[in-house]
């Protein structure tokens, strides 16, 4: 098929004709030689030979175990199961191009985080030399259109600006729409025939974004399943949040995508996974002996996951109004860090390693009673001259609602690593300041030679190592140190590593690493189907609940810290929070 025209498109001319492989590449320990290449980018090789995973060295491979340049015959169709794939090999063959479509085009998501992303990506040469994009949409309008939308929201990198405009235009040259319904086989066999065309006839992926509302997942996977996967590659889908609105409608989501897509072609983006300090986490964990061993009831004595956001709904009521907080950050991005944190040692650094671990912790959690948990709901607030809108003002949000728009929770680990030890979660919007950290608070040291030097509150003298995720990434860890002088007065103090005084390089958007993961066919930072169901059994009784019990939330005023009742339910455990210390 390399080199021939698509028969069901007008036009004949090809962007990118298939390339033979101009080059080997060879990854050997920590160092990675390029033999020359032609046709494609140092760093697209690079990190795949440089990243810690347990990717196999001298060669290309997806996770799945395929070259990722190499050719699987599908059949013309997404549903064929893997192993009657017959993975090509061998030099000779043309270079694939890769499509990324994403659909759902003129949304909000789109032009805020993923076009960005992709050119990002791009910018840095993280991306194959043969690429495409292409947005699909209802909205009617043209390719230069798109590049003109897309164009506003594409940065470049703080500390590289020098090509910025040149390399902008080489990105939006690479970039198409078609408008198209989100249920027409008609349509996305137009779009096929429009990617066939771009893609010259040679070997290509497809990775297709779904940057939609829920409720048209299926539709989509349908249609660009039966008529716009590709069939001489890989065909990947990244799905967005939310994955249904409990444990039922989860589970009917999954079984409705599964007739059209593998399990290993569903990649269900989180994106709170794709954050640097996240990523960091195990490293922090499982490469360092001085936490290492610490990481147990012995020594820890509760965990905080704390997100706050300084704005409220703000235009997205009506999404909001029908998810609520807890939703909306608790049982995806906050549990995901919980798992992650909590999970035994995985065998290996392999994503079904590591997606064990965290079902296995998911799946070990107390069921969460009404008592451990409290709502609230901001309400408006004036500030001098300046009034803040509370949540029921947005028109977007029904009368009289009473979604919380904050929620703190105790969970518990039924396992003996973390049995009795309170994970305390805490999630608002519209609070006083925009920040999402871990807070890790240590135990006592047992027959503290220095006690009287503490006063009466020993608490405050414990450690606790604190992950803040967001702004201003860092990692801090809070001891007690001596005054300087001749007497003996103890502080506490920060060891602190300050991302931005440490590392001169931007740290890139939570969307890029995703992406290029996807684009790798990397899974473990994305979310398997049986995670999804553990996390949704664990919050779906008590959605119900406060759902049928029609649980009111505490009013807290617009910009404040949030209910009183979240200091009560931390003390009902024995803990403070950590961001309310006034220490940091
Ligand atoms: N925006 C954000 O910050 C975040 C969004 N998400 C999730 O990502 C996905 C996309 O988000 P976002 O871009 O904000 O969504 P939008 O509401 O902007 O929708 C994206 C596109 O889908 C089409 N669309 C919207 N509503 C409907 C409908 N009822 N029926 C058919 N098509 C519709 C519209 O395109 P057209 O009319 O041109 O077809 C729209 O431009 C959603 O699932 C969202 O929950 C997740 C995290 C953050
Ligand atoms: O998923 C979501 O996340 C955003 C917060 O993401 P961040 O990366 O900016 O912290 C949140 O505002 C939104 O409500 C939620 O759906």
């Amino acid at each position: 098929m390399a080199g021939q025209l698509n028969p069901c498109c007008s036009s004949s001319t090809s962007a990118f004709s298939a390339s033979k492989f101009q080059h080997e590449s060879s990854c050997f320990s920590n160092q990675f030689i390029i033999l020359p290449n032609k046709t494609r980018s140092s760093k697209w090789v690079s990190r795949i030979c440089s990243r810690n995973y347990p990717r196999k060295h001298f060669e290309l491979k997806s996770s799945n175990g395929y070259p990722l340049n190499a050719v699987a015959f599908q059949n013309g169709s997404m549903g064929k199961p893997l192993e009657e794939q017959v993975p090509s090999s061998g030099s000779g063959e043309a270079e694939a191009t890769l499509s990324i479509t994403v659909v759902g085009a003129s949304g909000d998501l789109a032009k805020k985080k993923i076009f960005p992303a992709l050119f990002a990506l791009f910018y840095e040469d993280f991306l194959p030399e043969n690429f495409i994009v292409f947005g699909y949409a209802r909205t009617r309008m043209n390719d230069v259109e798109l590049r003109n939308i897309i164009s506003q929201t594409l940065t470049c990198r703080i500390d590289k600006r020098e090509n910025c405009a040149d390399k902008m235009e080489q990105f939006l040259k690479r970039c198409y729409y078609h408008s198209g319904q989100y249920n027409s086989e008609e349509h996305f066999a137009e779009l096929d025939c429009k990617l066939k065309e771009k893609e010259g006839g040679g070997l290509s992926n497809r990775l297709f974004y779904l940057s939609i509302p829920p409720n048209i997942f299926v539709d989509v996977a349908k249609c660009a399943s039966s008529k716009a996967s590709s069939i001489s590659g890989w065909t990947r889908v990244i799905v967005e949040k939310p994955f249904g609105r409990d444990l039922e409608s989860s589970s009917e989501l999954t079984r409705h995508l599964k007739q059209y897509l593998r399990e290993d072609q569903i990649f269900r983006i989180d994106h709170y996974l794709g954050k640097e300090l996240v990523e960091n986490l195990s490293v922090l964990r499982f490469s360092n002996l001085v936490f290492e061993p610490l990481w147990s009831r012995n020594y820890i004595r509760n965990v905080q996951f704390i997100f706050s956001e300084d704005f409220g709904t703000e235009g997205r009521g009506g999404y909001f109004d029908n998810y609520g907080i807890i939703r909306d950050i608790m049982q995806n991005h906050l549990l995901q860090i919980l798992a992650l944190f909590a999970m035994e040692t995985p065998v290996s650094l392999d994503a079904e390693d590591i997606r064990n671990e965290k079902v296995k912790v998911l799946r070990s959690m107390r069921p969460i009673q009404l008592e451990d948990v409290i709502t609230g709901q901001y309400k408006g607030h004036s500030k001098g001259a300046k009034s803040y809108p509370g949540y029921l003002d947005d028109p977007t949000v029904p009368k009289g609602s009473i979604t919380p728009t904050f929620a703190a929770a105790a969970l518990f680990i039924n396992n003996a690593r973390w049995d009795g030890v309170p994970f305390l979660m805490k999630a608002g919007k519209a609070l006083h300041t925009k920040r999402a950290e871990i807070r890790v608070q240590f135990r006592h040291v047992p027959g503290n030679l220095y006690k009287r030097n503490f006063g009466t509150d020993l608490d405050k003298a414990t450690n606790e190592l604190v992950l803040r995720l967001q702004p201003d990434e860092a990692i801090y860890l809070k001891i007690n140190n001596k005054v300087p002088g001749l007497g003996m007065r103890l502080d506490r103090s920060d060891l602190n590593l300050l991302y931005r005084a440490r590392y001169t390089g931007e740290i890139p958007d939570a969307y890029e690493r995703l992406l290029l993961d996807a684009i790798e066919g990397e899974r473990r930072l994305f979310i398997r189907s049986d995670e999804l169901d553990a996390a949704w059994a664990l919050f779906t009784p008590l959605l119900k609940e406060l759902e049928e019990k029609k649980i009111a939330p505490e009013l807290y005023p617009y910009g404040s810290r949030g209910p009183v009742g979240a200091h009560y339910l931390a003390a009902k455990h024995n803990v403070r929070w950590g961001d309310l210390t006034g220490e940091d």
